[in-house]
This record gives C-alpha cells, structure tokens and sequence, in this order.
C-alpha cells in the first residue's frame, strides 16, 4: 500500500504557485499543506531558526550563510522570487547623496545585514561602482536569520528594538537604506526619501544587458531529514513547482485576468528584454552564473569564510529521477 507523505510548505502567495494552493495539481506521492500569509521576515526565521516547516522558501543569502556555517539545511534550485535592486536604494534627500561613491563613509541602515536585496546592492556597489562594503556604516532593526559575527573591518550595529530604519531615513539619522520593500515614504511619496538611482529600470535593464543576472532572492529550502527518509521528495516538489509555473505563464497570456489598461505591453516587454523564461528553475547556465555570483558576493561581504559550490547547496536531482520510484514509502 502506497500513503502519501505529510509536508508542510511556506512559501508566497504568488500566481506561479497558485495551481498547487488551490489544488489544481499536486506533488506526486506528497499531501501538501501550503503556508501562504506569513511576511518573508517571519517565515524566513521560523525555518532558519525554528525549524517549523519540511520545505520553505527561504532567503538566498541566509541560506548560504547557514550553509557556510555547516546547519543542517538542504534545497531546491526553485526560485520563486527575484527582483532588480537599483530601485531599493534609497536615499535621505537632504543627504547630498547623488552618486554611488557619496554613500562612502555614510550612515546606511538595513533590515538585516543578512538581507538578500542587501547581499546584490552592496555587491553591485562595490563590484559595478566602486564602493565597498566596509566604507559604510551599517545599522540594522532586526537580528539576524542565522547568527553573524561580522568580520574585522565591517561596522555593523544593530539598533535598539524601538527604532525603524524608515523613520530614520526620513528624519536624516541615516543616510541612505537597502530594503528588499518599496518603503513606506516612498509610497506616500514623501519629499524626504529619494532613490540612489532615479531612472533604475534603465539601469536594471543596462545591469542585465551587461551581466546576464536577474538577481535570485529565494530559494526552496528543505529539513534534509525529509530527503533522507523520501529521496524522491525533492524531484517530486521540482516537477509540480515547475508545473505550476507553466500553468500560470500560460494564463498569464489572457491579457483580461490583470485590471491593467497596458498590461499586455509589460509581459512582452518582459519577453523582449530577459527573455522567454527570465522565472526559469534548476541550474542551467544562467543561474549558475546568478547563483555563483550571489556565492561570491557572501563570501566577499563575510557572510561565508569559504566559497561554497552551488553542488554544496543544492540537492542532486537527477538521483530521484533515476530511482524512478515515484512515491512509495
Ligand atoms: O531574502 C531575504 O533575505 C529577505 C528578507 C526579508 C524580507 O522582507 C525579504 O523580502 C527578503
């Protein structure tokens, strides 16, 4: 007799996996239940110190550094968010912060040094502007994902519970802020908050023409207790992912499910600028490069002390293809 295996999965509430939140499909041999209302902040720390979900989608940059630091976690090369960051660089207007190389020897808050929008901001600084990591001072609201002790030569403080990084950019105590969010200033276009880089589409999109990098933010992480007991669960959860990405790109080309005037305009422009798949999962050769360049960016920042390879981090699919044995337990 075959029974299905229990997972718990936390993860977005985005179209490309909403077939599987809603059932449409499933994972073959695999009894879902699916976690969608949590923040990234919350489930990012439930998995990483807590432990609390089989399968999460989890920070890039954590992960690696959990990873550097040998924790027991494992994943699967699905990327269920990415995001250009020329955009999440915001600037204090009264700062007289114009280019790249005035944020040296400021005053710069984040959420957490951790952050992966921070991990690619401060790695596209520093490798495409000239501005290192260590010429700032960085203040973070929040404790790390997994416990960082920074290097020598990176100030790193973390603030008291009470402070926001967003009203201290707006008041003029920090200078600058990295945010994986559009933040709440620049929402209600306040005057005060401004972007490092004013026109960033034309910038994202000269970053991308330049490096090939649609920056990955997440990743599939797993307990690898589960692969130990199911070697088959991963391979499994990477078809319906896969699946469910092509049910929703496939809607995605009725161009009346989105009340946008101009919407079909976007997703084409989207295909002219990054290509047919820019959501792409696995390791094929443009995310090795995105993820091998992410790698390289931990280690310089002192997230990890070795580089690690993207085989140290991603599990071996092509294994349960092999076994072929679909779900029994
Ligand atoms: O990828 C991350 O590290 C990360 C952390 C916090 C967030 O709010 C987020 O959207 C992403």
């Amino acid at each position: 007799m075959t029974k299905k295996v229990q997972i718990t999965l936390a993860c977005g509430d985005y179209e490309i996996v909403r077939a599987l939140k809603e059932g449409e499909i499933s994972p073959d041999g695999i009894d879902l239940t699916i976690l969608t209302e949590m923040d990234s902040t919350t489930r990012h720390w439930r998995f990483l110190r807590n432990r609390e979900f089989d399968v999460a989608e989890v920070s890039l940059s954590s992960y690696i550094a959990a990873k550097g630091r040998n924790l027991p976690f494992a994943a699967i090369p699905v990327f269920l968010h990415r995001r250009f960051r020329h955009g999440f660089i915001f600037t204090n207007t009264a700062s007289g912060i114009r280019e790249p190389t005035d944020l040296i020897g400021r005053k710069v808050g984040v959420k957490n040094y951790l952050v992966t929008a921070t991990l690619w901001q401060r790695g596209l600084l520093e490798s495409e502007y000239g501005v290192p990591h260590t010429s700032m001072d960085w203040y973070a609201e929040l404790d790390e994902d997994v416990d960082f002790i920074p290097p020598t030569g990176l100030r790193l403080h973390r603030l008291a519970d009470d402070k926001s990084v967003e009203q201290m950019l707006v008041d003029g105590e920090i200078d600058a802020l990295l945010h994986p969010d559009l933040i709440e200033p620049v929402l209600r276009k306040d005057p005060r908050v401004g972007r490092l880089f004013p026109d960033y589409k034309r910038d994202e999109i000269g970053y991308f023409e330049r490096t090939g990098i649609f920056p990955i933010m997440h990743v599939l992480g797993i307990r690898p207790e589960i692969v130990e007991r199911h070697p088959w669960v991963p391979i499994n959860l990477y078809q319906a992912f896969t699946e469910a990405k092509r049910i929703a790109m496939e809607r995605m080309e009725n161009p009346r499910i989105v009340p946008l005037a101009w919407y079909r305009e976007a997703w084409e422009e989207q295909q002219a600028i990054l290509g047919d798949d820019p959501w792409a999962y696995g390791l094929g050769e443009q995310n090795r490069k995105t993820l091998e360049t992410a790698v390289d960016y931990a280690h310089q920042q002192g997230l990890i002390d070795r580089k690690l390879d993207l085989s140290d981090l991603f599990l071996d699919l092509s294994q349960g293809r092999k076994r072929g044995d679909k779900h029994r337990v």
